[in-house]
């Protein structure tokens, strides 16, 4: 389906934000209905800064936010019926159970689903009786998803939502994003160091690299146009002399570069070289690590 003829669900202009030793540098990107974007980035890339920015939880220098067309921070208030927010550290109340917790939320929004919330208990088998100190951090992670989905957001922005989880409750987590934007009309924006979950799940990626969008392209586009050349043996050096090979190196007795654009050199490089497909996790380390060498 073509999401590009509806509004998107987030558009992020020029969004700027100076710390000391820090810039987020015109940061540009859209997120389309019905998807889930994964927003990949170098430890201190500057994936929080974007994900607070957008919330107005820090004041950003420059830019312009819009959350299905609404601006922010100017139209705050309605945006935030249809945001739902998980950081980096938790907003819950540790010395407050699960049910105090809901009760005090749900007066906060028109749109509270609370047999959404009975259901998600139930299916995460969160208590309700014990103090959030009390539940474990799978726990925690689920119910601070359940609390952002209680009112029946559009948008879910989650920072690092599968962090420290065991496999199981990961799986879980990833399942309930899906669940989430099955109807096409909601999205997520969640940022992950675990490639594979975003790989999994995600059909949009965004990498941030240095406060700077490196990249934000549709997940099978990317993994399409990326591949590994190896050429075996000794020989090789005119067949990988093209443009349209990066990052070449002799390993391993082959000749290996990378390419990204596989349908263009498949047409015109001859030879005899063979492809490889790249894991998501291979083409972050690639695009954001090789620089550095
Ligand atoms: N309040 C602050 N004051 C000054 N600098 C800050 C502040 N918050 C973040 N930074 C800096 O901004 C940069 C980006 O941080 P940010 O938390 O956005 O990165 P990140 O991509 O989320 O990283 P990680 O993957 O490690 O969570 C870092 O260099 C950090 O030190």
């Amino acid at each position: 389906m073509n999401h590009h003829d509806e509004q998107p669900l987030l558009e992020v202009n020029g969004l700027s934000k100076s710390y000391q030793d820090f810039q987020l540098k015109d940061v540009n990107f859209e997120l389309p209905a019905g998807t889930i974007m994964g927003f990949l980035g170098r430890n201190g890339a500057g994936k929080s800064t974007t994900m607070k920015a957008i919330m107005d939880l820090i004041k950003q220098d420059d830019g312009d936010i819009r959350i299905l067309g609404m601006a922010m921070p100017e139209e705050e208030v309605a945006v935030k019926e249809q945001v739902g927010y998980v950081g980096d550290t938790p907003l819950l109340n540790n010395a407050w159970t699960m049910e105090r917790t809901l009760n005090f939320a749900r007066h906060f929004y028109l749109n509270w689903n609370q047999e959404a919330v009975e259901q998600n208990l139930e299916r995460f088998e969160i208590p309700r009786d014990k103090k959030i100190s009390e539940l474990s951090k799978g726990m925690k992670v689920k119910a601070s998803l359940i609390l952002a989905m209680a009112h029946q957001p559009k948008l879910l922005l989650l920072d690092e939502p599968t962090s420290g989880l065991d496999p199981v409750v990961r799986t879980e987590v990833l399942e309930l994003l899906l669940d989430f934007v099955q109807d096409e009309s909601r999205g997520v924006l969640f940022s992950s160091h675990i490639t594979s979950d975003v790989e999994k799940i995600a059909d949009w990626i965004t990498v941030i690299d240095d406060g700077r969008v490196f990249f934000s392209e549709d997940k099978e586009s990317l993994m399409d146009r990326y591949r590994r050349i190896v050429i075996p043996g000794k020989g090789g050096t005119e067949t990988m002399d093209t443009p349209l090979l990066f990052n070449c190196q002799r390993a391993m007795g082959s000749y290996i570069g990378y390419t990204d654009c596989y349908d263009e050199f498949q047409k015109i490089v001859a030879g005899d070289w063979y492809s490889e497909r790249l894991t998501l996790e291979e083409l972050f380390v690639l695009l954001t690590g090789w620089k550095e060498e």
